[in-house]
């Protein structure tokens, strides 16, 4: 089997005196959809702030393809192919949809500023702006100003602008949270096609969605991972229904 696309070692961060996570291994295989899943105030949020640079790590390792990168900074964790997505929407209200998602498609290339380069670098970041609009249906709404799409057509725009370093591991933290019944299930389907080849780590509070999502499930408790696996082998997990999950996949 190929190397996990993300490896965590002993990962451990405490604020102040007090430990958050504590001692975590987590692997996320090339390819695969992996939820994260746990109680409010288990260190989901952590985790992904140290996977993705935001914290350093107080000890242990995290390899993401095949390079330790514990302490990187998040622009430099990007470059190399981890794409993000926060709680909180991280878009331009004023600027339309188009430009929006080429901003992130600029990101990508660090910004070719010289003469000679421009215009071919703009050529090129404007069909890569295109496909990632038509990756999340958005096409039809490119000249709107970000700010004047609904709810659910901004978590896809922030999509579009997670996509556009071409991630092999995407990370989302509740990307359904505030969604309605029927924008779960349409981002739901939108999360599954352009996951399709690429790595996905999710946060989900939304059940549903992790066990019709996920691969495999990890489950952080008070700071540790207590299982992984498969959605079944977590459904049918005594001591994750003991402590966690409870009635609620039980049912
Ligand atoms: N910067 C910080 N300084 C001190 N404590 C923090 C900091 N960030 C998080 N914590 C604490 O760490 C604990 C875990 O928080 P975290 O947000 O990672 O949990 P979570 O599993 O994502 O929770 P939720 O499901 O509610 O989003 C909480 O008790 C929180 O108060």
């Amino acid at each position: 089997m190929s190397p996990p696309i993300l490896s965590l070692r002993g990962v451990r961060k405490s604020f102040g005196p007090t430990e958050i996570i504590r001692g975590v291994d987590l692997d996320v295989q090339a390819g695969e959809r992996h939820a994260l899943i746990g109680p409010n105030g288990a260190g989901k949020s952590t985790l992904f702030h140290l996977i993705s640079g935001n914290l350093a790590p107080s000890a242990g390792s995290i390899v993401f393809d095949g390079q330790a990168i514990a302490g990187w900074s998040p622009q430099r964790i990007n470059r190399r192919g981890l794409g993000r997505s926060f709680q909180i929407t991280n878009i331009f209200p004023k600027l339309t949809v188009f430009e929006n998602v080429r901003i992130a498609a600029m990101q990508r290339d660090g910004v070719q500023y010289t003469f000679w380069r421009r215009i071919e670098g703009l050529a090129s970041i404007r069909a890569r702006t295109q496909a990632l609009l038509e990756q999340v249906r958005l096409q039809a709404r490119a000249t709107t100003l970000a700010g004047e799409l609904s709810y659910s057509e901004q978590r896809s725009l922030e999509l579009a602008m997670t996509l556009a370093c071409d991630p092999k591991l995407v990370l989302l933290d509740e990307p359904m949270a505030g969604m309605s019944t029927e924008e779960t299930q349409y981002t739901l389907e939108l999360i599954h096609a352009v996951t399709a080849g690429r790595a996905l780590l999710l946060v989900e509070h939304d059940m549903e969605v992790v066990f019709s999502l996920a691969d495999r499930i990890s489950v952080l408790v008070y700071g540790q991972v207590i299982a992984t696996g498969t959605p079944d082998e977590i459904r049918n997990h005594q001591g994750v229904r003991e402590a966690y999950l409870g009635e609620e996949v039980a049912a």
